[in-house]
């Protein structure tokens, strides 16, 4: 009967809800009337104080209701609040109905216990309902179980979603900031900033999670750290900037103090050359004036001397008897005159002589003093093109900087600027120098011809000497004759006599001008000879000590230059090192290959699969099947990128190598994607292999003044894993041994390893390696290269100043072609080779393998390929790979192939590179 109507009131409860809502609130009121403690509220209350598991129920639905209208928000929030029981319409309302009816049936039957006392204390409908209101407790809770574990669940696989975006996130910043030091800066502050904006998972999350928190946690702390560290470099970049800044003021500064001085010596020079025409007219002047007084006093001497003889003839003339001794005492006389003649003409001979000598000296020490000078100019000549020639490393300065920032650029175009103005002025000064000497020259073929006149005059001076002494002779002879016929003479005879002498005083009397012009004439020479050495002298003592005392500035200014240049060398190395690291030691660069005319012809119709992004220029997609695939690398060449470009990309290490770094750069591609040509290039547009070594050359003869190098080169080839020579005709097999020395490095026993003093040299060695290499047609290529070519270059170094010694060693590498058998239809041979080239590049992909697990050992032993490059390929090395593909759909596969083995290359890490740098004996970095 209860059972019954237990059952229509349900029925009614759950089909006319209000009803039954209206039912149970007579109820509990009915309830509540006897115990006095029961609300709808709450729900109903047992008498015993504790709330009925009803009331629970209904609690739980209420948080379910108010839970489900936020379940649009459940899946950004994280509040564990959020877990609500289960959605459970029908049982919950039964529950209460029963929980009534039970609390009723209980009161009944102990009112008819109360009644009939002895009767079954409870009835089995009692018992049902109380077996049902915990089914139904049970089912509720096992629901609620239910739904908690569902939202865990969503939870967990948001907490998944979450982590794996963040990690993803963290990985693509750390691979940016390998990629360049700008993204990497970018990405370390978007980083920050996600790690800086509170997570909502990171509250309230359950225990689970907090080994990931503690990781991001550690991760954000590390990129605190980076961002630091790019502060302190950031500082240290402006440092070496003010540095600059300060070097250029400097040498600015002396340059125009060298200038000033330059110009003084010259304006000096310019007032000694006045002065000295002016002393030399003015001089020229005196001296003449001083001559012809000289003169015309021994003239007049002369002439006395004649009045005298004069006298004595006409006394002679007059008294005949005394005229012999009076003719004899004149020809006395006339002989002491002679005499004197002579003496004086002897002396002046030997003031000639003496003179000829000061002369001769004072031409040879202007010699050597010309030579000095000229030695002199040459150095200054050659420190001025040593100042030029460090141009290059400005330029190198700048090139690093100007990766940093613009404002640098402008600073360092100005420096630029200024130090082509620096150069135009001592391409000036060397000008004006040139001039000076060709003005000494000048002034000494004028010194020249001046001594030629003094030789021609002197000729003339000994040719009348002899004609006065002929001319005296006679006159003695006559004077005799007129002696003997004084003694027997007649005045026949003395008329004679006389006009004999009359005559010859006319020849005498004649013959002074003559004499007197030509002694002016020489005295004047004489003197301008003396004055012209003496102030030239003069002049060229007092510019060898100006020249002198700028030569001792310069010198020493150039010490310092030279000071300062070592250290900015030193500089540029550190930064050149910390940016080579910040790059990663391993780089992976890829060119796509232009379709050319040929790639046309066998593939018509072809589409172009592979594009690359102007706007970012490491990253190329692949479309394949209608799906598009990206690929990340250090850099990529577009199919228009020149020889000059992909070398630019290069040429750091290169110059690394110079300091003693072992590198590798290899080009790694399906056959006919361009390897050869990256590598080797042709005549006119030469590939990595030249343009490493035209650069290496120059590098060192820029720092030929503190460094000196030897470059020796070898070359081999792997064909079908046989390593053969390709310097030396006999093509003899060779093998890989370890060295006996003791180093533990390899050596190739019999290998030709040739020294090389000049770029032009290696031209002639490369020309023979090319010739040597095996090479055959294949359908992708017509001068298919079946074979590895390896060339070396080591360089050793010793550093002047302290004798420690460097040993780099580059080598380029052009891989074989890998190549799909099918495709290249080979065969036979072919085959076996093709087979062998797949095996050993195979084998290079182990080797990057291990070394991006960091396994401790490396296979490097399992192919010639991989053994002849392991001391480039290992730890401390740095290595570049250029890996090439083709553009066309054709080669897709295989262009997917080469992209995927470099995206493998550019996970691994090589650490940080050793220089291999000898000092006082043993090895250190
Ligand atoms: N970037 C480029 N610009 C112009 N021509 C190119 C370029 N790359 C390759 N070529 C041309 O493509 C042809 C094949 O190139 P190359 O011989 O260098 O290929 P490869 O990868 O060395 O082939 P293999 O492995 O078979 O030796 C050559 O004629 C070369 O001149």
């Amino acid at each position: 009967m209860y059972a019954f109507y237990s059952l229509l009131v349900y029925i009614f409860y759950t089909v006319f809800k209000k009803e039954e809502e209206d039912a149970l609130e007579t109820a509990c009121g009915a309830s509540s009337d006897e115990s006095g403690s029961v609300s709808m509220e709450t729900g109903c209350q047992r008498k015993d104080g504790h709330t009925s598991k009803r009331g629970k129920m209904a609690s739980a639905q209420r948080n379910e209701s108010s839970s489900s209208s936020d379940s649009d928000e459940m899946s950004l929030s994280d509040n564990d609040d959020d877990i609500a029981g289960p959605d459970i319409p029908a049982c919950t309302p039964l529950a209460a109905f029963l929980s009534f009816k039970q609390e009723a049936e209980k009161r009944r039957a102990s009112q008819v216990q109360l009644e009939t006392p002895g009767k079954l204390s409870e009835s089995p409908l009692v018992a049902v309902m109380s077996h049902l209101l915990t089914f139904l407790e049970q089912y509720s809770h096992f629901q609620q179980l239910q739904h908690q574990a569902d939202q865990y669940r969503v939870q967990l696989k948001r907490h998944r979603v979450q982590h794996r975006r963040q990690m993803k996130a963290l990985r693509a910043s750390y691979r940016q900031r390998l990629r360049d030091k700008n993204s990497i800066i970018t990405s370390l502050e978007e980083a920050i900033s996600q790690q800086q904006t509170p997570s909502p998972l990171s509250e309230g999350e359950p225990s689970g999670d907090a080994g990931m928190q503690a990781g991001v946690h550690s991760l954000v702390e590390s990129l605190y750290g980076l961002q630091g560290e790019r502060s302190k470099l950031r500082g240290e970049l402006r440092l070496l900037h003010s540095q600059l800044e300060q070097k250029e003021r400097d040498r600015h500064s002396r340059i125009q103090a060298f200038q000033q001085q330059i110009d003084e010596l010259k304006g000096c020079i310019e007032e000694r050359e006045e002065e000295l025409s002016r002393l030399r007219t003015a001089t020229g002047a005196t001296d003449s004036e001083k001559r012809v007084l000289c003169l015309s006093a021994e003239n007049e001497s002369l002439k006395q001397n004649l009045s005298v003889t004069q006298g004595l003839l006409q006394q002679l003339s007059t008294i005949p008897s005394q005229s012999s001794t009076m003719l004899m005492k004149e020809n006395e006389s006339l002989r002491s005159r002679i005499q004197q003649l002579e003496l004086s003409l002897q002396q002046r001979s030997e003031q000639l002589s003496h003179l000829e000598r000061r002369s001769e000296q004072s031409e040879w020490r202007r010699g050597e003093e010309l030579r000095k000078r000229e030695d002199r100019v040459r150095e200054l000549q050659l420190e001025l093109d040593r100042e030029k020639g460090k141009e290059p490393v400005v330029k190198y300065v700048t090139q690093t900087v100007e990766v940093e920032s613009p404002a640098t650029l402008k600073h360092l175009s100005k420096a630029r600027q200024r130090g082509e103005l620096l150069s135009e002025k001592l391409a000036n000064q060397n000008e004006r120098c040139k001039q000076l000497e060709e003005q000494i020259r000048k002034s000494d073929e004028h010194s020249c011809n001046l001594q030629h006149k003094i030789a021609a005059y002197e000729r003339e001076i000994s040719k009348l000497r002899e004609e006065l002494l002929k001319e005296i002779g006679h006159l003695e002879e006559k004077k005799e004759e007129a002696v003997k016929a004084a003694a027997n003479c007649s005045p026949q005879h003395f008329q004679n006599l006389q006009e004999q002498f009359f005559s010859l005083q006319t020849r005498l009397t004649a013959l002074p001008p003559t004499l007197r012009c030509m002694k002016t004439d020489y005295a004047s020479l004489r003197s301008q000879v003396r004055n012209f050495s003496d102030f030239y002298g003069a002049a060229i003592s007092d510019a060898k000590k100006q020249i002198s005392a700028a030569i001792i500035e310069m010198s020493e200014a150039n010490k310092d230059l030279l000071e300062k240049y070592r250290k900015e060398v030193a500089l540029r190395r550190k930064y050149h090192e910390q940016l080579v690291e910040l790059k990663g030691n391993i780089r992976v660069l890829c060119r796509v290959k232009p379709v050319l005319k040929e790639d046309q012809q066998h593939n018509e119709g072809q589409p172009v699969v592979v594009t690359t992004d102007p706007n970012n220029e490491s990253s190329l997609s692949v479309l394949n099947k209608g799906k598009g695939r990206v690929f990340e690398m250090d850099k990529v060449f577009h199919p228009q990128a020149t020889q000059e470009e992909v070398f630019q990309e290069i040429e750091p290490l290169v110059t690394s190598c110079i300091d003693g770094y072992h590198v590798c750069i290899f080009a790694y591609g399906q056959t006919g994607s361009g390897k050869t040509y990256t590598m080797e290039g042709s005549v006119e547009n030469p590939g990595i292999n030249k343009r490493a070594l035209k650069h290496l050359f120059s590098e060192i003869e820029q720092r030929k003044d503190m460094w000196s190098y030897t470059v020796t080169v070898s070359s081999v080839e792997i064909y079908n894993e046989v390593l053969r020579d390709l310097l030396s005709k006999d093509g003899e097999k060779l093998d890989i041994k370890i060295n006996p020395d003791g180093t533990g490095q390899l050596h190739v026993p019999g290998l030709r390893v040739i020294e090389v003093k000049s770029f032009q040299h290696i031209k002639k060695i490369l020309a023979t390696a090319r010739r040597n290499r095996i090479t055959f047609g294949t359908q992708m290529n017509q001068h298919s290269s079946r074979s590895h070519a390896l060339l070396c270059i080591t360089v050793e170094g010793t550093d002047l100043a302290t004798g420690s010694k460097t040993t780099g060693k580059l080598n380029l590498v052009d891989l074989a072609g890998s190549e799909r058998v099918w495709k290249s239809g080979a065969e036979g041979e072919r085959l076996k080779e093709a087979q062998n080239i797949n095996r050993s590049l195979l084998s290079l992909g182990d080797v990057i393998q291990a070394l991006r697990a960091r396994q401790t050992h490396i296979p490097f032993r399992n192919s010639r390929l991989t053994y002849l490059l392991q001391d480039s390929l290992g730890k401390g090395s740095k290595t570049v790979m250029v890996v090439q593909v083709s553009a066309l759909e054709s080669n897709v596969g295989e262009t997917l192939c080469s992209l995927k083995f470099a995206q493998r290359v550019c996970k691994v890490e090589l650490g940080p590179a050793s220089r291999k740098i000898e000092c006082g004996g043993g090895m250190c970095d």
